[in-house]
């Protein structure tokens, strides 16, 4: 919802961007209505199963490739078992857009092509300490989209999980992209302002996160397959 006063676009810290509003009211609303089916299976909304034993307070499904502390897989395997829902092409070109939205269209992640998304949902208690997304073993940036309750979300150093850290409000239809220097900055979200959502979204309370990721982890790239054709068929010219 727009506010009373304008919210700027801000650079948090060197490849961090926060672009307050960015998905219009009707893209909110798809997102939420995609979000609602994803959250139904073949993998549901869960708690997720922490090593120490207990569960994180946010529930979580992902796309393309299921995270779980801490790597991806493509089936469920702290769950149900079911293999993870397909990440939708829409999905990546959104991505894109914000990627583009984020760093111009000189950047050379024009080819970001995000294959795994973890899609959060917190209620009003719920909270995500701080932490990084290492995961991945693509260096490409990740893609942040909030929708419904505003939330405080913790921007921090690539060294620990202390100062220093920015706090930034997010709030419905914000875009946060992390890449570059900041890629594997500690982050987290301390707290969730209830009711601070707009009426337009289609969600009765809480806040909806999407976080899109490069994996490295997917089928093999033209490169690769090149290369490995090249090895098996030596005399070949491709
Ligand atoms: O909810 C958020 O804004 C952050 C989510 C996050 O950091 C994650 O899923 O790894
Ligand atoms: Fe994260």
């Amino acid at each position: 919802m727009t506010g009373l006063f304008p919210r700027p676009r801000a650079m948090v810290a060197p490849g961090a961007v926060h672009v307050p509003e960015w998905l219009s009211a009707e893209q909110q609303r798809e997102l939420v209505v995609a979000c609602r089916a994803w959250a139904r299976g073949p993998v549901p909304l869960r708690h997720t199963a922490l090593p120490g034993g207990g569960v994180m307070s946010v529930r979580t499904v992902c796309l393309g490739w299921h995270w779980q502390p801490y790597r991806y897989t493509r089936t469920a395997d702290d769950v149900n078992g079911a293999p993870v829902a397909p990440f939708p092409q829409w999905l990546a070109e959104l991505g894109r857009a914000a990627v583009t939205e984020a760093y111009g269209t000189e950047s050379p992640v024009r080819t970001y092509a995000p294959d795994a998304a973890l899609i959060n949902f917190y209620d009003d208690a719920a909270r995500m300490g701080m932490h990084q997304d290492k995961e991945e073993r693509s260096g490409a940036p990740v893609v942040s989209l909030s929708i419904g309750d505003t939330c405080v979300f913790r921007f921090g150093n690539t060294e620990n999980r202390g100062r220093p850290y920015t706090d930034v409000e997010l709030a419905s239809g914000d875009l946060f992209v992390f890449g570059g220097p900041s890629r594997h900055a500690f982050h987290g979200v301390p707290r969730i302002r209830p009711g601070t959502a707009g009426p337009g979204t289609g969600m009765s309370g809480g806040r909806l996160n999407l976080t899109l990721r490069e994996t490295g982890l997917g089928a093999p790239g033209p490169d690769e397959a090149r290369q490995r054709r090249s090895r098996e068929f030596p005399n070949s010219s491709r």
